[in-house]
């Protein structure tokens, strides 16, 4: 049986937003990291990877659970781990030696020992001949090496590693994956498991052992996919692209078990607008037509140069618009998203509109809001309000100016910068023409 070192056990966690409501980011979240692996955690913005990587750490305590290192419930920092961070989070002012040797101060080890110790850590993450340069001197590769470094020299029993390569260019990342990889297959790495958040689904097949799959609102589990591929791992093989495709259709798919309502009847907290421009959802559906009305994710995320976190809330926006649906990795135009798409800019719009303030609950809202206003216009402080129930204050301005972005192309409603109200449009005929706020 494989040595447990750290188990997350039904771990939630709620944070208070600045209006006193609670807004709840991890739900009974349980997992275990062992001896000998690496696991990746995977999940679109939002669903709570980096709350929960910090947790494991002690950074953040969990509003309910426990996580225990070797099965001690923390009580602070986790002693048993070392983060590396997506922004090096290097101190500028201090050299690549006196960087990596950080840990080892706040540790108290003696100063003879932090020199051997930083030294060799340094040694092994490629840094050789550079101890005596800043931060700035360096490219982003190698200030990354220096995170690496200094988490390394802790000789943490877990490696924790919140998005390491995405700040990186595509080549600097793939050299360092591949670095790292050949550290944690021979004998001198010295840590004894890797857990890693990722939005980046090949680097997850690349990287894991295991991959948890969170979803969103709040953050929660949503499968655990074994990877038993050996290693280095080849990204061309069949069984790499398979592995791929399932994890696009788990991070895609619709969760059978937990009651998502369908957008049509759903509240905006509970399926909130993806974050997409009308131009970058419609641009979709053109490429799905294009392309004969169904195509492959990944295939166009690899073809366009996407990101997983890029493509995905066009997807989602598509879908919730009943543009095109998603099955098993496959994106295929529905009728009326083929009638969007190809009809002249006016009917486009029209249907637009009519997708929107059905299916779309946020436009929804605003609409009948507006309709029951009596001049067909309300502040928009209003509706920022009531998201505040659901959202961070960010989350809500983002929900709401998506609607905007959205009612103003299907010329349902828009937002006044004068009067800082939400106006509908007489076009729209939400409100009977008498009534409207003549401007
Ligand atoms: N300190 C905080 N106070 C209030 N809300 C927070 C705090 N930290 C995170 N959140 C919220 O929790 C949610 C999850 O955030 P988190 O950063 O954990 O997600 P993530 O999956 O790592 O996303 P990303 O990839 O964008 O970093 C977000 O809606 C975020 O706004």
């Amino acid at each position: 049986m494989q040595d447990n070192l750290i188990t997350v056990d039904r771990v939630s966690k709620s944070f208070t937003g600045a209006a006193g409501d609670e807004l709840r980011v991890l739900d009974e979240i349980t997992l275990e990291l062992r001896a000998g692996e690496i696991v990746a955690l995977l999940g679109r913005s939002g669903s709570g990877k980096s709350t929960l990587l910090r947790t494991i750490a002690g950074l953040i305590s969990p509003t309910g659970g426990t996580v225990r290192y070797r099965g001690t419930e923390l009580n602070g920092a986790n002693p048993g781990t070392a983060m590396v961070f997506q922004s090096f989070a290097l101190m500028p002012w201090l050299t690549v030696q006196d960087n990596v040797e950080l840990g080892l101060a706040a540790q108290g080890v003696p100063v003879a020992q932090r020199r051997e110790r930083a030294l060799a850590a340094i040694d092994l993450i490629g840094l050789d001949g550079f101890e005596s340069a800043y931060p700035k001197e360096l490219s982003g590769g190698m200030r990354q090496r220096v995170g690496f470094a200094r988490a390394l020299v802790l000789e943490p029993d877990v490696l924790l590693m919140d998005e390491p390569f995405s700040a990186l260019d595509v080549l600097t990342a793939e050299n360092l994956r591949t670095e790292l990889m050949s550290l944690w297959a021979g004998q001198k790495f010295p840590t004894k498991a890797v857990c890693i958040v990722t939005h980046n689904i090949e680097e997850a097949v690349l990287l894991a052992d295991r991959v948890i799959v969170l979803g969103a609102n709040p953050g929660h589990i949503r499968a655990e996919v074994t990877v038993d591929l050996d290693r280095p791992r080849d990204r061309k093989s069949p069984t790499f692209e398979a592995l791929v495709d399932r994890l696009y259709d788990l991070l895609t798919g619709r969760e059978a078990d937990r009651h998502e309502p369908e957008p049509t009847v759903a509240t905006p907290t509970a399926r909130p607008l993806p974050a997409a421009s009308v131009g970058g959802l419609a641009g979709l559906v053109e490429i799905v037509h294009a392309r004969g009305g169904r195509v492959d994710l990944p295939d166009i995320a690899a073809d366009l140069n996407f990101e997983i976190d890029d493509l995905l809330p066009l997807v989602d926006a598509a879908t919730m618009l009943g543009f095109v649906e998603v099955e098993g990795g496959d994106l295929t135009l529905t009728t009326v998203g083929k009638d969007f798409t190809t009809a002249d800019i006016q009917r486009s719009k029209q249907l637009f509109a009519e997708q929107a303030r059905h299916r779309a609950p946020l436009v929804r809202t605003v609409c009948r809001a507006l309709a029951t206003s009596a001049d067909g216009s309300l502040r928009a402080g209003f509706f920022l309000d009531l998201l505040r129930r659901g959202f961070s204050a960010a989350d809500a301005q983002r929900q709401l100016d998506t609607a905007i972005d959205w009612a103003r192309y299907g010329e349902l409603f828009d937002y006044d910068t004068d009067t800082d109200r939400i106006t509908a449009d007489p076009a729209a005929g939400l409100v009977p023409e008498t009534q409207l706020r003549s401007h």
